[in-house]
């Protein structure tokens, strides 16, 4: 039995996070891991998949311009993509992350970690031994999300790759199907393409129906551009594998034939094997949390007396991993103060609480065109029943945009709060908007009155002087 202040399970981004803000406010953490130290996000996701999405926009971007494009005489090499994309996983070597968690002072164990009692998490190591810890004050669970594969006719015994496989990829298929128009599908129809894949891709409605759906519009766009069959409002009803490849029945009726197929159909939980039975709560179902990120049931009531908390993907509050580790300062930090017998600050914006989740949410979509967007969507505004006002501007009629690169296309929206003359939602779609994210994430955290956003003035000739194009169209 191993007594520590507080027990993490799962060492991804998150887990990694809460653990370092709890050993900075003085306690001892302990932190359960049964893969990679790093999680998802370093091996199988963000890191690799926009390593593998890189050069091609760089490429892209020096190709929208004449000389540097007349400089470009070569295609791209999809060995050295590869290559570059294997150091940024560490060739899926976590020797480097275990170092930084051995100097933050935080001890791992390696193996699967499981609830079994009242502030008690059981390891099962790879050789089946255990190891019991005791938290004097805490259990976070942070074991993030896996791949969701629908129940398609034929899909399991297809070989469908997941994000995973599809992240990692050693030999770039020469024909690919994707299943799913989110996020993933997205941006990996647009590197596998540049890769020189031959991409279809199958989505069940219009593609990222999460954004405001100009933005999705222009990344279908970029994508028909690159050469991607396109297959929206359509189902998948059947797979069958042969020794020709992978054939996938259409709703449409048609067929498509692939060497490889990717599904992109969303994430489930990590929580199937984890012990959560022990506190009452279904195996295998998202945890929903409270403003202290404690777990909650459906009834929204505590569960385990205040010493159980989940942060990160597993929460589903916004599966993105810098939500996650935002989650994690503030959680880390409250398990901290609490111990000392203070009281932590939940209160909208305050120290302790993860307000942005609902508030800000950030998101940079790595297409061509890429999508950054932060807040609420027009749609997502009238649902909550909000007043809004929204504003667009064709990006491309911006100087700093021209001036960027030929031809640019794009397109900037805000949706502004009626009644407080604040910024509520901001969504860019066009080449390298990605930078221009933090302006209005820092309005809308901020909070700042759309009177006085027109006194930050954007340097010319830059892209962000869609700021002043957006408030002049609101009438300035
Ligand atoms: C293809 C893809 C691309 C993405 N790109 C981006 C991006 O560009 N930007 C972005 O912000 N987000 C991106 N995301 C989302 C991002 O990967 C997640 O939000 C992030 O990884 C969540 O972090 P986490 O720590 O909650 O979970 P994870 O990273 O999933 O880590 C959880 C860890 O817990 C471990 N674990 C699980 N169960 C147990 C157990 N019982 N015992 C011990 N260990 C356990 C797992 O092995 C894992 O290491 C992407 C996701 C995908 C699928
Ligand atoms: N750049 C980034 O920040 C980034 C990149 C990749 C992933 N992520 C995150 O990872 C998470 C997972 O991404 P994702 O793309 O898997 O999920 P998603 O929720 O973005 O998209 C899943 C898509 O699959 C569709 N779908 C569901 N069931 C289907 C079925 N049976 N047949 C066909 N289509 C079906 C859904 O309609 C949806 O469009 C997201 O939360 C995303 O934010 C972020």
């Amino acid at each position: 039995m191993l007594d520590v202040d507080v027990v993490v399970i799962g060492a991804g981004p998150v887990g990694e996070n809460v653990a370092d803000r709890v050993v900075q406010g003085g306690l001892t953490a302990a932190i359960v891991e049964r893969e990679l130290v790093g999680g998802e996000c370093s091996y199988w996701a963000c890191m690799p998949t926009k390593a593998l999405l890189r050069d091609a926009a760089a490429l892209r971007a020096a190709r929208a311009l004449p000389a540097a494009g007349q400089a470009v005489t070569g295609t791209l090499d999809p060995a050295a993509v590869l290559a570059r994309r294997d150091r940024f996983t560490s060739n899926w070597n976590d020797a480097g992350q275990v170092e930084w968690l051995n100097q933050a002072g935080i001890t791992l164990l390696r193996g699967h970690g499981r609830i079994t009692g009242t502030r008690t998490v059981t390891v099962t190591h790879a050789d089946g031994t255990t190891t019991t810890l005791q938290a004097r004050h805490a259990v976070v669970i942070s074991t993030g999300s896996s791949a969701y594969l629908p129940p398609i006719e034929g899909l399991a015994d297809a070989a469908p790759w997941t994000s995973r496989e599809a992240a990692a990829v050693q030999a770039v298929p020469e024909r690919l199907v994707i299943i799913g128009g989110g996020v993933v599908g997205s941006e990996m129809a647009t590197a596998f393409s540049a890769l020189g894949s031959e991409v279809t891709l199958v989505s069940q409605t219009r593609l990222l129906p999460g954004v405001e759906p100009f933005a999705g519009g222009y990344v279908a766009d970029g994508l028909r551009t690159a050469g991607v069959s396109l297959q929206l409002d359509v189902d998948a009803t059947a797979v069958r594998r042969d020794d020709a490849g992978v054939h996938v029945t259409l709703s449409s009726d048609r067929t498509v034939d692939a060497d490889e197929i990717l599904v992109a159909t969303g994430r489930m939980p990590n929580t199937k094997d984890l012990g959560l039975d022990q506190v009452g709560l279904a195996p295998g179902s998202w945890l929903h949390v409270d403003d202290a990120l404690g777990v909650v049931d459906d009834a929204g009531n505590p569960v385990g007396a205040g010493w159980l908390y989940a942060a990160g993907d597993v929460n589903k509050r916004a599966m993105l991993t810098h939500h996650g580790k935002y989650q994690a300062r503030a959680l880390g930090d409250a398990i901290a103060a609490r111990a000392r017998g203070e009281q932590a600050d939940l209160s909208p914006w305050g120290r302790h609480a993860a307000t942005a989740d609902q508030r800000a949410v950030t998101q940079v979509i790595f297409t061509d065109p890429e999508i950054a967007a932060v807040g609420l969507s027009a749609e997502a505004a009238a649902q909550a029943g909000l007043k809004v006002r929204v504003v667009d501007y064709d990006l491309g009629a911006v100087s700093g945009a021209a001036l960027h690169a030929d031809g640019y296309r794009g397109q900037a929206r805000m949706v502004v709060d009626e009644n407080r003359n604040v910024l509520l939602g901001f969504t860019a779609v066009g080449p390298d908007v990605a930078e221009l994210l933090h302006a209005a994430t820092v309005a809308i955290a901020g909070e700042v009155p759309l009177d006085r956003l027109w006194h930050a003035v954007p340097a010319y000739p830059t892209i962000s002087e869609i700021w002043l194009r957006l408030l002049e169209t609101d009438g300035r």
